[in-house]
């Protein structure tokens, strides 16, 4: 019997890995192997990361609204007007004046700051890494509603549990990304690709 709809063997053969260990995808049935929003956001806030200077961290923020559409983006670097080439990323200088902490706007503050909306009221925030209480200020004062960080590995820091304590003194919603593969590598030659096959090199690729 021949019928329109997909039946479970065709869904199951979505993708048939040859011998030479390149697979073939099945271009009539929808893809299975996409970017799920929130893997989508997380990685814009690490990709935005890359743009960053600083030469021990490089932190990304994108800020989400309701609709799922991008209202900010930001990653850590210098202010306006402080030229890069001239102010310091070092961090040896702990009470001097030669210490990136005293200049440096962190991702979260430089994508509110880069907003193209109105206002973030009731946004969602995807950052690397978990916000420092001076960025859990402007957070909380901008009306974002959620957190969704990747590392929390300074949750040791006063600066943290300060930020936990506001976050959870406003109601401001915290969680970490766990991300459906380890690793996206983005290949511009993909593009070139033909349309079912996946060559072997992109078994490393987790997209
Ligand atoms: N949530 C965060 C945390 C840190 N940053 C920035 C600030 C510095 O540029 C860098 C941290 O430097 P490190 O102490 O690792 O040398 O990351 C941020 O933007 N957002």
């Amino acid at each position: 019997m021949t019928s329109n709809i997909m039946d479970r063997d065709t869904v199951s053969q979505r993708n048939a890995l040859l011998a030479d260990g390149s697979s073939v995808r099945n271009i009539e049935v929808k893809r299975e192997d996409y970017l799920d929003w929130c893997d989508y956001f997380m990685s814009i806030a690490f990709l935005a990361a890359k743009r960053s200077k600083d030469p021990c961290t490089q932190v990304g923020a994108c800020i989400v609204n309701d609709d799922k559409k991008i209202v900010g983006v930001g990653y850590n670097g210098m202010p306006l007007g402080c030229s890069d080439d001239e102010f310091p990323w070092g961090k040896k200088d702990r009470f001097g004046l030669n210490n990136k902490y005293l200049y440096v706007c962190h991702a979260e503050m430089n994508a509110i700051l880069n907003k193209n909306s109105s206002d973030v009221r009731n946004c969602t925030i995807y950052v690397a890494l978990f916000p420092c209480n001076e960025c859990a200020k402007i957070i909380t004062q901008s009306g974002i509603k959620e957190v969704v960080y990747m590392s929390d590995k300074n949750a040791h820091k006063v600066e943290t549990i300060a930020s936990k304590r506001m976050f959870d003194a406003a109601g401001i919603k915290y969680r970490q990304h766990k991300p459906k593969s380890k690793q996206i590598v983005i290949d511009f030659d993909e593009i070139e690709w033909s349309q079912e096959r996946t060559p072997v090199k992109s078994k490393k690729n987790l997209l």
